[in-house]
């Protein structure tokens, strides 16, 4: 197995996800650029282990341009490694463009906000309403993925100014019942959605709400709950009391991100209902 890792050069540690950090490789043969999530799986619990197979087994079956690609995994038992290869994103991750922008107090332009919007979108739709097919029955069965862990630091951007869906650590696929209700709350806690805090299930309307947090901070360039404890965070988020977005951003804009940040889950857009707005409609349009 490490002889496989010897057809790449390590280079330099690009970031960290979940369970391991992330390194920018080049593979030897080509010299195309890739990224590694190292995993020592060495200190990782039974129950860590079978949510590592899972998160792999979900990105191995995810093929959109608007979710990171996974390539392959390569186990090296001998140093009880595991290595997942990634296509690289280039413009890093979301959460530091917010953090550039805020730290220089200049807005985000709109249009980039809608064409990162639009993207995910369609990210989460590939999640929610995909199928999947057996290679070998070729049977086709609905997935659905939720992200459960929808958030600036998971989303990620390719020199083209593509927009990346990544860390599937903590998604689930809800193709076995149980586990929809077996669903524990581990994502971040500003981005938690109010059916989480009243102890629900987790289900798609939960992403749509934690992509509303995300398009928020995009246009306010801070969270839209924010407060010093947990207890006080529960208790916004439930309340659920939005500021408009800045009046740099248009009214279109200022609705979809409300109707995405509605408590009441089921009057919250799907995201087959997100992608029949006009508007949506007309930046796909510009990006096909
Ligand atoms: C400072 N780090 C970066 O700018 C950065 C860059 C250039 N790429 C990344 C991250 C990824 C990257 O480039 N490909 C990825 C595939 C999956 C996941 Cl979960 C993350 C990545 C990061 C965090």
């Amino acid at each position: 197995d490490v002889l496989e890792m010897d057809g790449y050069e390590s280079l330099e540690s690009i970031g960290s996800g979940s369970f391991g950090l992330i390194r920018k490789v080049r593979r030897r043969a080509d010299g195309k650029i890739l990224a590694r999530k190292e995993i020592d799986y060495r200190k990782m619990t039974t129950k860590e282990k079978e949510q590592l197979v899972a998160e792999v087994n979900i990105l191995k079956d995810l093929k959109h341009p608007n979710i990171v690609q996974f390539l392959e995994r390569v186990i090296d038992r001998e140093h009880c490694f595991i290595y997942i290869l990634m296509e690289y994103c280039e413009g890093g991750d979301l959460a530091a463009v917010i953090k550039r922008h805020r730290e220089s107090s200049t807005p985000i332009p709109e249009e980039f906000v809608w064409n990162i919007m639009v993207q995910l979108i369609m990210a989460l739709h590939e999640c929610h309403h995909g199928t999947t097919t057996n290679e070998e029955t070729h049977q086709v069965t609905p997935r659905p993925i939720l992200h459960r862990d929808l958030k600036p630091d998971n989303v990620f951007l390719d020199g083209k100014h593509n927009v990346k869906l990544g860390d599937f650590g903590l998604s689930r696929s809800l193709t076995n019942p149980q586990k929809a209700f077996a669903q524990t709350y581990v994502g971040t806690p500003f981005y938690m959605s109010p059916e989480l805090i009243g102890e629900f299930t987790y289900d798609a309307k939960s992403d749509i709400w934690s992509l509303g947090c995300v398009i928020y901070e995009l246009c306010a360039l801070q969270p839209p709950f924010l407060a010093d404890t947990q207890a006080q965070l529960s208790a916004r988020i439930k309340e659920g009391r939005v500021q408009s977005l800045p009046g740099n951003y248009t009214q279109e804009l200022n609705q979809i991100v409300k109707w995405m940040l509605q408590v009441n889950s089921r009057k919250r857009p799907t995201t087959k209902e997100l992608l029949n707005d006009s508007q949506i409609k007309k930046v796909q349009r510009g990006l096909e």
